[in-house]
């Protein structure tokens, strides 16, 4: 990744990569990286091992005594390499900046171009004779990249190809996922990145994002170091204990952490040299893989109690050391003990953010505040039943308890009454009290036993029904035929991921919810206020559920008419909410933050959205709803006294449009 110098500036230390170091995009610049001046070179001219002997030196000798006792830091968080603190005798590192060219330049994905390359570029960058001599847009690469993809009829394979591309001309990548977002978002992220995980080691060509693993306990800030890049924004970390819903698949989670950080790039606009993806290897429980002669993880039972908080600890307290207090951490994928455990822990110390705890909810509260148009009622008028009483479900619950509390000033206890949640042992009932984890305490209602889902939706009578259990076809044909037997318009959301977890389909939602007659709804009404038994006859012609899933499922077309199906997915919110929290330098997550993300996103579903049966904007827009979002977000940290870039921007839209990354290819001098 380090470049080879044709020419140096000496004493410059500590720019931040390939970042808006100089020049916008009319003045041409320089394909500049940070290096460091002890190279070894290759054949090639691409430095190699630069680092480590100079490295190692400095952690024995320059860090002496530390402030919070970790034996590994140097002079402070910006004293990366502990100059600062390094006396004569000692050995610190020669930074230098350094021009990217030739050879080095096609293969460093943050600045080739490829064919792009222009005439002048191609004789000031020693790049003749290293390319063809055709010279083509950006455009046109983009045009045949998507060909290319399409080509591919097996999902993993484009996944593959995408991978590929982004490792060899990072601004073509995005170029690509931002234009044909609707079509490449379920190859990058969710469904597919979730096969991908399941093979990561089959398909494993080149190492993608820091491995944090056992091995490096009592040295992870000598492992973040070894980051090329240092001016980190934002780390999306997992534990790979619970991936989707396809369970523990240990350091080949990695898959997820990356998808997330190209979707910050591609969806909210941080740029990608301040994005880390992150994985802690603990070792997995999974038998398949510890079995897999290419498993690429530790091979070894999950670390677990003290062992695994103390890795953790020094792992977060690293990442502050390293890059100081306003790097945001999202957390994914972690198994529910864990997750709410590492989010309590760290809320109050650090930026900290659990994606499928509060992006999630963010997420389903707006696309609820939403389906409110179509069927009417506040959200305190509303019964919730969740199938799933881990991180999604218990997030989901409570921002919509915290939203409908300040909507009505009722107590949040009190709100909370109408929103139940089943788990594996059924409903979740104050008799069952004692025995449930703290997360589950707060929706242990009186009610007598409820098994299962179909009599707790029969004695509940939910209007809207919410899957987070991981649990595929888990809504079967009963159970949404009892949810449309009760309602007119029943919400059915199917959160579950990747598509062969969700808890039913499109289709089913669709047909397996008909219109009834006028006379219908009335009885329907009559019983729901008077409690009275009446037999219904159903006119079947046309699906009626308000459906939203969080993979992907394509339109169905049902007795001529054709239902789209919303994504409800974290992915409409942590771009955008992470962006207005790093360009309002926000130092906390604050719950109101994630309610001003949802309302944001919610006001951003059209009429026409709402007429095709939609609770969520499509994502041809999402950068303008990033946006929109980070400028809510933005505004909310503000007011709460939580932002810390002063003064506070007038215009915070215009403000976060204008900080977001474009993948446009930029002129070198
Ligand atoms: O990654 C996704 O598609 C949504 C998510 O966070 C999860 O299912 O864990
Ligand atoms: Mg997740």
């Amino acid at each position: 990744m380090i470049s080879a110098t044709r020419c140096t500036f000496l004493g410059c230390s500590g720019l931040g990569g390939s970042g808006n170091i100089c020049g916008g995009q009319r003045r041409g610049y320089g394909p500049w990286r940070v290096t460091c001046m002890s190279p070894i070179n290759d054949r090639n001219g691409s430095v190699v091992n630069v680092m480590e002997t100079p490295l190692k030196e400095i952690k024995k000798e320059a860090v002496v005594e530390d402030v919070d006792d970790n034996p590994i830091s140097g002079g402070g968080p910006r004293d990366v390499y502990g100059e600062d603190k390094a006396t004569e005798d000692h050995f610190v590192t020669p930074w230098s900046v350094s021009v990217a060219s030739g050879y080095t330049l096609l293969r460093d994905p943050h600045f080739n171009k490829g064919l792009a390359f222009t005439e002048k570029e191609r004789d000031a960058h020693y790049l003749r004779g290293l390319l063809p001599p055709t010279t083509i847009p950006q455009e046109t690469q983009v045009r045949k990249m998507i060909q290319h993809i399409r080509q591919y009829q097996v999902p993993l394979q484009r996944y593959m190809a995408m991978m590929d591309l982004q490792e060899r001309n990072e601004r073509l990548f995005y170029k690509l996922l931002i234009d044909h977002v609707e079509e490449l978002l379920p190859i990058v992220y969710t469904p597919t990145v979730g096969e991908a995980c399941q093979k990561y080691g089959d398909i494993f060509m080149r190492p993608q994002g820091l491995y944090i693993s056992l091995k490096e306990k009592g040295r992870i800030q000598e492992v973040l170091r070894n980051w090329p890049e240092k001016n980190i924004q934002v780390i999306v970390v997992t534990d790979g204990e619970r991936i989707l819903g396809l369970g523990d698949l240990g350091c080949q989670g990695m898959g997820i952490p990356v998808g997330k950080l190209s979707l910050y790039t591609a969806l909210g606009g941080v740029r990608p040299s301040a994005c880390l993806p992150i994985t802690i290897d603990v070792g997995t429980n999974n038998e398949r893989l510890l079995n897999d002669e290419l498993y690429i993880g530790l091979k070894q039972r999950r670390a677990t109690g003290q062992e695994y908080s103390e890795l953790m600890h020094e792992f977060m307290t690293a990442v502050k050391q390293t890059y100081g207090e306003k790097v945001l951490i999202q957390f994914e994928d972690f198994a529910n003990h864990n997750a709410f455990d590492l989010l309590e822990k760290y809320r109050s110390t650090h930026l900290v953010f659990n994606d499928d705890i509060q992006g999630t909810a963010s997420v389903v509260l707006a696309g609820l505040v939403a389906a409110l148009k179509l069927v009417g009622g506040n959200l305190a008028d509303h019964k919730f039943l969740f199938l799933g009483a881990g991180e999604a479900g218990t997030g989901i619950a409570e921002l919509i308890a915290l939203e409908t509390s300040k909507q009505t000033n009722a107590p949040l206890d009190e709100v909370r009454k109408n929103i139940w949640l089943v788990d594996s042992k059924g409903l979740i009932v104050s008799s069952r009290k004692e025995s449930l984890q703290h997360f589950k305490k707060p929706w242990a209602h009186e009610h007598e036993p409820v098994k299962n889902l179909l009599d707790a939706v029969n004695k509940i009578k939910p209007t809207v029904l919410i899957g987070t259990s991981g649990q595929g076809s888990a809504f079967t044909k009963e159970v949404v035929e009892a949810m449309a037997s009760i309602n007119e318009k029943p919400i059915i959301l199917s959160l579950s991921n990747p598509t062969s977890q969700s808890e039913c389909t499109a289709e089913e939602a669709y047909t397996w919810t008909q219109v009834i007659e006028p006379a219908c709804i009335f009885a329907l009404k009559f019983e729901r206020i008077f409690g009275s038994t009446l037999t219904i006859l159903f006119h079947f012609s046309q699906g009626r559920a308000i459906f939203a899933s969080g993979s992907p499922f394509s339109p169905v077309e049902y007795k001529g008419k054709v239902f789209v199906p919303g994504q409800a997915n974290n992915a409409y919110i942590f771009p955008g909410f992470g962006l207005g929290l790093i360009m309002s330098g926000t130092i906390r997550v604050h719950d109101d933050l994630l309610l001003a993300a949802s309302e944001a996103l919610a006001e951003q579903v059209s009429e026409e959205n709402f007429e095709k049966g939609l609770i969520f904007p499509p994502f041809t827009n999402i950068r303008k709803i990033s946006a929109h979002i980070a400028a809510k977000v933005a505004a909310k940290a503000y007011e709460l006294g939580l932002a810390t870039r002063l003064p506070q921007p007038k215009d915070l839209v215009k403000f976060a449009e204008s900080c977001m990354y474009t993948p446009a290819y930029r002129s070198y001098r």
